[in-house]
């Protein structure tokens, strides 16, 4: 693969960028896995990042997600708008358009997206919208905003994908339950997972889930979320174990809600990039069996982004 560049922007101090030559997974994905969570960053000099971002990232661009798609073994992706575009979906669209039907995209928008433009955005292969509660990453958005583009998009079968911290559920909770359609939150809804998986906290992500059939979960970015590691790099196999058990609960209780991705170029993290090959080697810890593999990894991303 190649390296990452800087295009025209000044990252934020401190940036880590994605990690140049990833080891080749020891796991073999099953044919046609989706990596179901991924970026695209700019190139910045070809689409600019949004004056609103909270950070400025290294580019990431589409040749190569698509390089670490075929080095990985992944037959396709979806490709989430990155808070660093706001809701200028150029790169994403343009990257889908580029796939030949191997991505599918989650897209950010305003109330005043036009209903052509979201006919243009399925078109190239959008089937959902984001909102994100991470205060870090975004500024707030009004309610009654967001229940509006739910509204408007069902006509189009898409569904919506939430972005928040645990301790923010309570809260958001009587929003969430309102939603129409399917809802799938992003990285298991941030657990803090130095506390315990049967602890009150995650209990209520447990609580959602099963109290509401539409709800789906990413069991992505142990990288993000784990505290004591170990770290997905120089050959570890068995990073990240203190977040095997949450992901593992959900992939045991749900296993036909659940959906997998690399989170590749990984924004914002602060400690290490880990080797995403390393984070492929993660996925048999978390869906121990052949049956559990072949729902998260083909045919549970297939059905909601394929319609397969
Ligand atoms: O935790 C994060 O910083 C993060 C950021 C973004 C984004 O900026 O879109 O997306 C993610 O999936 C995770």
């Amino acid at each position: 693969m190649s390296k990452p560049t800087t295009g025209d922007f000044t990252k934020t101090p401190g940036w880590l960028d994605w990690y140049a030559g990833p080891s080749k997974p020891r796991f073999k994905l099953p044919a046609d896995s989706v990596d179901a969570h991924c970026h695209v960053f700019g190139p910045g000099a070809e689409f600019p990042y949004a004056p609103e971002r909270k950070y400025t990232p290294c580019d990431a661009s589409k040749a190569q997600l698509f390089a670490l798609r075929d080095h990985l073994g992944f037959g396709k992706n979806v490709i989430v708008q990155a808070t660093c575009h706001g809701a200028d979906n150029r790169a994403l669209l343009d990257a889908l358009r580029a796939a030949n039907g191997r991505a599918r995209g989650v897209a950010t928008v305003k109330r005043s997206v036009s209903d052509g433009e979201l006919q243009a955005m399925h078109d190239a292969g959008v089937r959902g919208v984001r909102f994100n509660f991470v205060k870090r990453l975004v500024d707030f958005t009004p309610k009654d905003e967001l229940l509006e583009i739910a509204g408007r998009i069902a006509q189009w079968g898409w569904h919506v994908v939430i972005y928040f911290e645990a301790v923010d559920l309570p809260e958001l909770w009587s929003f969430f339950t309102a939603l129409p359609g399917t809802v799938v939150v992003d990285h298991m809804g941030r657990p803090d997972v130095s506390k315990p998986v049967d602890g009150p906290e995650f209990g209520l992500f447990l609580k959602f889930m099963r109290e509401h059939g539409n709800v789906w979960s990413k069991v992505t970015c142990p990288e993000r979320l784990s505290v004591t590691g170990p770290k997905a790099l120089s050959g570890e196999q068995n990073a990240y174990s203190d977040v095997v058990p949450f992901a593992r609960r959900l992939v045991d209780e749900f296993p036909d809600r659940v959906l997998w991705g690399t989170d590749w170029p990984h924004p914002n993290l602060k400690d290490h990039m880990p080797d995403d090959g390393l984070l492929v080697d993660f996925i048999p810890h978390i869906a121990p069996t052949p049956e559990q593999q072949r729902k998260l990894l083909v045919d549970n991303p297939n059905r909601l982004y394929w319609g397969a």
